[in-house]
């Protein structure tokens, strides 16, 4: 797993309730920032565009816990890269990073352009989809 700078990156907060009784940040709070990140890389790269995008559900996820975030450091910051496109989803990958550089988790997730109506997937725009494999482009000249 490549812990190099991605292409879109954000600063977060970890919040005292995020904490468990061992000073260490929780297994489910990696997931909501790596959430949030993604919103973020989504209202800061295409809405900023003028997209506008389908809703996108989580098809899949996964998590690589590689070292605790201990209680005393209480920002994240979270690159992200999109690792793969088709024509109805994306894959984003999310690297959290302590307040020394170091990759804490690795959050990879797959999300796919849905319809809420038919409850169905929907293919990603062209303009859209072109843009995320640019982003893709960016992050494959970087590893
Ligand atoms: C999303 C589904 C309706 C799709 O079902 P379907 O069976 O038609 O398609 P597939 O699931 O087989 O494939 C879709 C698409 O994903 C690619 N893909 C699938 N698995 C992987 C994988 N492991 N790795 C990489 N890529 C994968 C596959 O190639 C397909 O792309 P193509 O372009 O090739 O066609 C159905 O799966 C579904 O409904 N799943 C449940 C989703 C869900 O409930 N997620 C839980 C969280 S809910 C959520 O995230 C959510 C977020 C929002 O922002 C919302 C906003 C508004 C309303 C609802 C929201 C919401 O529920």
């Amino acid at each position: 797993m490549s812990p190099r700078a991605g292409n879109y990156s954000c600063e977060l907060e970890i919040r005292w309730s995020d904490f468990d009784q061992l000073g260490e940040v929780t297994d489910s709070t990696y997931i909501e920032l790596a959430r949030e990140a993604r919103l973020r890389f989504v209202k800061d790269t295409w809405i900023r565009r003028g997209f506008t995008a389908p809703p996108m559900v989580v098809r899949h996820l996964e998590v690589d816990y590689l070292k605790p975030l201990l209680f005393g450091r209480e920002k994240v910051k979270v690159e992200l890269t999109v690792q793969a496109v088709t024509a109805s989803s994306y894959t984003l990958r999310h690297e959290l990073r302590d307040e020394r550089g170091d990759v804490v988790a690795v959050v990879d997730s797959v999300l796919v352009a849905f319809d809420v109506d038919s409850r169905r997937q929907v293919e990603l725009e062209p303009a859209l989809q072109l843009m995320l494999t640019e982003y893709q482009a960016a992050a494959d000249g970087e590893q």
